[in-house]
């Protein structure tokens, strides 16, 4: 488009219209992380998405993990990570290096970003306020301090956005005698979007979506109920870490959240591609009957 004249440029802004309204005043959860976070001018660029979103009176919040980031600190300290069903086994010494990494390091630096650009934006994690209150995860396995939600107090979100700022969260919460947990940013983005019964919640990633087979991307499954979702993960064709975000898809869903969408944050622009335009981009998951709420 960098050789677009001004009329069609001019075109452009004007399709957008519709999309514009159908989103203003709305709350829209963007989970951004992973590989997709690596690379500095995409991460600049998607700050810049953030910014024009909420210029257009959108009400957005930011979710952010930055699992490689973790891993490679962890690394430098001699740690090896270890993954179990798309979540980090989270010892004492794990917990501290992600709480240090997402809510010192990456939670500022995104923060700063959005600001430099024009944004206002306001750095928090799930401790902040009160906001995010977990215990630690139950069930068969043992992740260590990784954190399952209680309940989610939404009002530091909402006043901020009532304020025209930008909260952008990371996935540290902390359970009731004020313990820290490190939470999966995928999970992190559905509790917030399911307390905040946003309009739509999209997941950033570093593969096109939901692939039938996750090594071949042209076999892109576009668009997924929920009831198909079970199926999809009981046959392994769902793994690793696109669990918890399919998972974090249904779930907001149930909760009310009207759209879930799953896109390829190495798309230069993939956000505004797929809230502003009829080209949806990666994998929408839908309710069984409603098929567009
Ligand atoms: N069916 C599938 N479709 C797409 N990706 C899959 C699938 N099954 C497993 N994956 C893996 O899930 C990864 C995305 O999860 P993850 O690396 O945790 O993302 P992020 O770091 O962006 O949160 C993909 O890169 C892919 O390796
Ligand atoms: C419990 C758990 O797995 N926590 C994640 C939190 C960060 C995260 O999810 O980051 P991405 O979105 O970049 O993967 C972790 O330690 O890697």
């Amino acid at each position: 488009m960098t050789n677009a004249t001004t009329a069609q440029k001019a075109d452009i802004l004007s399709q957008a219209l519709p999309y514009i309204q159908k989103y203003n005043n709305k709350t829209v959860v963007v989970k951004y992380g992973g590989n997709a976070m690596l690379d500095d001018e995409l991460k600049a660029a998607v700050m810049g998405d953030i910014v024009l979103l909420s210029c257009i009176g959108i009400k957005v919040v930011l979710v952010h993990g930055g699992g490689p980031e973790i891993s490679g600190m962890l690394k430098k300290i001699g740690k090896e990570s270890k993954f179990i069903n798309g979540l980090r086994y989270t010892d004492e010494e794990t917990r501290d290096v992600a709480q240090m990494v997402l809510a010192g390091k990456l939670n500022k630096d995104l923060t700063a970003q959005i600001n430099a650009q024009g944004g206002k934006a306001v750095g928090l994690c799930g401790v902040d306020g009160g906001m995010v209150i977990v215990e630690r995860k139950g069930g068969p396995v043992d992740y260590g301090f990784v954190g399952e939600l209680v309940k989610v107090n939404p009002d530091p979100i909402t006043d901020l956005l009532d304020k025209g700022y930008i909260p952008v969260i990371t996935s540290i919460g902390m359970d009731s005698s004020g313990v820290t947990y490190n939470i999966n940013a995928d999970t992190m983005a559905c509790y917030v979007a399911s307390a905040l019964k946003a309009e739509t919640i999209i997941l950033m990633t570093d593969i096109r979506g939901l692939l039938r087979d996750k090594n071949d991307e042209t076999t892109l499954i576009p668009s997924v109920t929920i009831s198909q979702v079970p199926p999809l993960i009981g046959q392994g064709i769902v793994a690793g870490g696109m669990i918890p975000k399919v998972e974090c898809c249904v779930d907001t869903l149930k909760a009310g959240v009207k759209k879930a969408a799953i896109i390829d944050g190495r798309i230069v622009h993939a956000i505004l591609i797929e809230m502003l335009s009829d080209e949806g981009i990666g994998t929408m998951i839908y309710h069984d009957k409603k098929e567009e709420a």
